[in-house]
């Protein structure tokens, strides 16, 4: 598979950055870690706009080495800023065409593919400072398609917006790579936003890539902070089955039926579902009579006691893994212990982007 392949090596004043990593190009990957860790400086790095010792190459494409620096403006590379950055004398839709005028070779992505997408239909005409802070992001990232690009840079596109904004704008960014197909690298310090995009990830600390790989692998690892948190999540890959009238769509999760309270697309397509592992409960007989829709056979993986009164309890569903936070109490209760077979009891499920491939 083709990826972005990256090693990058110097000092920015007090800082030291040392960020070797691999991404793959058929999906969305986050670049996530703490304020401070780097991530915005990878990107720019990426981007060609801070020139750092190292090697840079996206596929067969070489951007940087020991000898060749392509500068910035030669990449094809599209970039969103957390603040969006648009012309303030042109209109929305000249604000568009700028972008898909400086556009490379052929222009597989049409204006109007864009503005169907991102549905600005009634912004073409407004000037930016008559646009809210999401319409101003989702004109933006409008322009930044029009660019033609080989690969999108988003640094933060939503943390400059509130809950509402940001919430009316994520839907967006979630059909982004399934319409489109384009490699993405998002720069995040928001893991439920990682959880909802990215199909990748790569964990920055203190100037260096400290880990690397697929989602849910990361999500649930145990050499990783992520499944200690109180909001530890796990994203599983699934199939749609159909829609059903009652809103319902039925997913098939590795053979097993999974209900979810959203519109899917059509039957065989590969979403994924978001589970929340305090949404999980586990029974070692199989409920009868009991309003939770959702009960997945599953196996206990591991069984981790966490601080204070939880534990984590990792199942394996086929050849997925997934995150139950129970009390250690009921863990003794029942017996649980690793190897077990049991019925897990799924609360809360929700759709998030389709995976990247
Ligand atoms: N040109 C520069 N000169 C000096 N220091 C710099 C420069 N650029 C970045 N830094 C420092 O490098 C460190 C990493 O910054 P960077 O913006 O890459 O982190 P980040 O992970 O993106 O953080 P945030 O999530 O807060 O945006 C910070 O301490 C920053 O002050």
């Amino acid at each position: 598979m083709s990826t972005l392949s990256a090693a990058f090596k110097g000092d920015l004043g007090a800082f030291r950055l040392d960020a070797q990593f691999e991404a793959p190009l058929d999906g969305v990957t986050a670049l996530f870690g703490p304020s401070g860790s780097g991530k915005t400086t990878v990107l720019r790095a990426i981007a060609g706009l801070e020139h750092l010792n190292g090697r840079c190459a996206l596929g067969r494409l070489v951007w940087q080495d020991n000898i060749h620096f392509v500068p910035a403006h030669k990449r094809g590379i599209g970039y969103v800023f957390q603040e969006p950055s648009l012309f303030p004398h042109l209109s929305v839709r000249a604000n568009l065409l700028y972008g898909n005028r400086r556009a490379r070779g052929e222009k597989a992505i049409t204006f109007d593919a864009v503005v169907e997408l991102l549905k600005i239909w009634k912004l073409l005409d407004r000037a930016p400072e008559r646009l809210s802070g999401g319409e101003r992001q989702r004109v933006s990232l409008g322009r930044a398609l029009l660019s033609q690009p080989r690969l999108l840079l988003l640094d933060e596109p939503m943390s400059a917006l509130d809950r509402g904004a940001k919430e009316e704008i994520l839907p967006y960014f979630e059909t982004l790579h399934s319409a489109l197909g384009l490699p993405m690298i998002l720069v995040s310090h928001d893991i439920s936003e990682v959880e909802r995009l990215a199909s990748h990830m790569l964990l920055m600390s203190m100037g260096s890539v400290v880990a690397g790989g697929p989602l849910n692998a990361m999500l649930t690892s145990d050499k990783l902070p992520f499944r200690h948190n109180r909001d530890a999540a796990s994203v599983l890959t699934a199939r749609v089955v159909a829609q059903a009238a009652d809103g319902l769509a039925e997913l098939d999760l590795e053979g097993q039926p999974l209900l979810v309270a959203a519109e899917a697309g059509p039957a065989g397509e590969a979403v994924r579902v978001r589970l929340m592992a305090r949404d999980v409960s586990l029974a070692v007989e199989a409920p009868s009579r009991t309003t939770i829709l959702n009960v997945l056979r599953a196996d206990i993986l591991a069984i981790e006691p966490l601080n204070g009164p939880d534990a984590n309890v990792v199942l394996r569903i086929g050849g997925q893994q997934m995150l139950a936070r129970v009390t250690q109490r009921s863990v003794a209760a029942l017996g649980l212990a690793p190897g077990m077979p049991v019925f897990a009891q799924v609360k809360g499920v929700s759709l998030v982007t389709a995976p990247g491939a």
